[in-house]
């Protein structure tokens, strides 16, 4: 008899493909049958600003108490909407390798962020994406937009759905890749230049703590998790949790993962974009990688702190 499990998710395209994405990975690991069930969160309902929608959160919430009712056995979460504090009696069953992590520019007329004539209008809903578009090219204008992928990618002049009343959009490649869209990109960012959202391009897959370790869904989450992208999130995660801050803060943070070290490189940046703070630090991972990871993204928020992080990004004071 397989294992009866339902997966919840939200019912936007790209949650639906992510968690198509992993119901398959999952049913090919062990003898499960997969039922989906789709539930709306206030970051679906809601249709302000993000960055004044209220914190950290939103895509999440509903899902979370979907799994503590019971209504699910699973939820799948885009990892860089996941908040970093604790969610007591829920654990992350298993994080999947990572996509490419890249922020992606999609532009008018195959257009780079450096043909993109002054005064062009770039629409992006993240603090994070607009302090670095301003840092790169201070004469463009950012604006605040909302919407599922297909929306934004509709407001791009010359697109063929929508009004096209933008030079430009700034979105994940992830989330493109994964609704088939990487024909919209015209530039990737090299992450010098764009650091990406800590936990971008990575799903989180989470599950009640306290579930029988040899059950068929406990053995393909175990399968399904690696470890690289566990430990890169961890210490993207950990760095922001130290900042205090969220996923509508201007900071960037990119973890690389091999063998021997884990290395992570860090962006805050002040809203406007007039200034921005790198930094990176290594750590040798090693009998509690995790651990390490942990270490060293909040030794890395100290240093940023003791520069003048949470001035420069006003932290505490942006939300
Ligand atoms: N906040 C929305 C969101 N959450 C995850 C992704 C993309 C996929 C990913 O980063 O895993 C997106 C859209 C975007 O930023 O373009």
């Amino acid at each position: 008899m397989p294992q009866h499990v339902r997966i919840g998710t939200r019912a936007s395209a790209l949650a639906l493909t992510q968690t198509g994405h992993v119901s398959v990975d999952l049913a090919a690991l062990a003898d499960l049958e997969i039922e989906t069930v789709r539930v709306r969160t206030d970051g679906d309902r809601l249709t302000g600003s993000l960055a004044t929608l209220g914190g950290t959160g939103v895509f999440v919430t509903a899902l979370r108490d979907a799994l503590l009712d019971g209504r699910c056995d699973v939820a799948v979460h885009s990892l860089k909407d996941l908040p970093t504090g604790d969610a007591p009696g829920l654990v992350l069953g298993a994080v999947p390798e990572r996509q490419d992590p890249r922020d992606a520019l999609c532009a008018r007329d195959g257009l780079t962020l450096a043909e993109l004539p002054a005064g062009a209008v770039i629409g992006t809903g993240s603090p994070r994406r607009a302090a670095q578009l301003r840092a790169a090219r201070p004469d463009v204008v950012v604006v605040d937009i909302r919407g599922n992928v297909d929306t934004r990618l509709g407001r791009v002049a010359g697109a063929e759905h929508g009004p096209g009343d933008l030079d430009a959009v700034v979105l994940a490649r992830a989330g493109l890749a994964r609704l088939d869209r990487l024909d919209a990109v015209t530039e990737l960012f090299d992450p010098a230049v764009m650091a990406p959202a800590p936990g971008q391009g990575a799903l989180a897959v989470e599950v009640r703590a306290g579930e029988p370790g040899d059950a068929p869904l406990a053995v393909a989450l175990r399968a399904l998790d690696h470890l690289p992208t566990r430990l890169a999130v961890v210490a993207e995660r950990a760095l922001l949790a130290r900042l205090e801050a969220g996923c509508a803060a201007p900071i960037g943070a990119l973890a690389t993962v091999s063998a021997d070290e884990i290395r992570l490189d860090a962006v805050v940046a002040r809203p406007d974009g007039t200034a921005t703070l790198r930094r990176s630090a290594a750590a040798l991972p090693g009998d509690r990688p995790e651990a390490d990871a942990l270490a060293l993204g909040a030794r890395l928020a100290e240093d940023l702190l003791g520069a003048g992080a949470a001035e420069l990004a006003e932290l505490g004071t942006a939300r």
